[in-house]
């Protein structure tokens, strides 16, 4: 098991997938909320089972997956129907996450959430890495990637920690603004930082 754990969080859209991609790409393990979050959703599991039965069956799709599309739209319009989803999904995905970070074996590894401060979730990491970009940003690469409108996404982004609440609680900190080439040299920069704090954990 890796000793050292760094958590990247940060609002919808910001470019934390684009982060972890290039740690990644240094033989870094990442462990992914998102991903895990469509892992303990997986057709036939027990979470799909309860889903269905508080939403209706609009909630899945014909091969037994989850409406995401469907979920979205309900959780993000109904305060009590998300806080339902939430209390379902959020202990699952938080075991399943010390399970992955369990398995890692690079010399330190990332876990990415982006709840991580609203959940309070940073006792789970060493490190904390904010990927900070405006909310302008935020909004136009999740609206021209998810095809949704800038009014889902400032809603989604209405239930999340502020730009400022997220840098407050940053050790380090990525400014995502620029194009995405400027993201390897911060990279380069905090893998090095990561390495050096990793061996002084041993
Ligand atoms: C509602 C669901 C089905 C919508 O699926 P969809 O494919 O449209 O979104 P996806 O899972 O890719 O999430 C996209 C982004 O939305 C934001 N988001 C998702 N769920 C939440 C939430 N409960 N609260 C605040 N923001 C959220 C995050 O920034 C996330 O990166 C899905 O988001 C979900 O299962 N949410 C509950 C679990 C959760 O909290 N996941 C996110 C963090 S672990
Ligand atoms: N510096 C950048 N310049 C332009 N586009 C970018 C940049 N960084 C990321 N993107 C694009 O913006 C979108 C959001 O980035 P990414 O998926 O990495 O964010 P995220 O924080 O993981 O989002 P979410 O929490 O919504 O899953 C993607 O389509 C990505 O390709």
């Amino acid at each position: 098991m890796s000793d050292f754990i760094v958590g990247i969080t940060g609002g919808i859209g910001s470019g934390k997938t684009a982060v972890s991609d290039r740690f990644a790409k240094l033989g870094i393990d990442i462990v992914d909320a998102d991903i895990v979050a469509r892992e303990v959703v997986a057709p036939d599991s027990q979470a799909v089972a309860e889903i269905a039965a508080h939403f209706g069956p609009n909630a899945l799709l014909s091969d037994g997956n989850l409406d995401r599309m469907y979920l979205r739209q309900a959780v993000f319009s109904s305060p009590s129907d998300k806080t339902w989803l939430d209390n379902l999904l959020h202990p699952l995905i938080r075991q399943q996450m010390l399970t992955q970070v369990k398995q890692a074996t690079s010399a330190y590894c990332i876990l990415s959430v982006p709840l991580l401060i609203e959940n309070q979730l940073t006792s789970m990491v060493d490190r904390t890495l904010v990927v900070d970009v405006d909310e302008a940003t935020q909004l136009a690469r999740a609206s021209s990637r998810d095809l949704q409108t800038e009014t889902q996404i400032k809603n989604i982004m209405a239930h999340q920690a502020s730009r400022a609440e997220r840098l407050s609680h940053a050790d380090d900190v990525i400014d995502n603004s620029g194009p995405e080439d400027q993201l390897d040299p911060q990279v380069q920069k905090l893998h090095q930082l990561y390495l050096k704090l990793s061996q002084v954990q041993h």
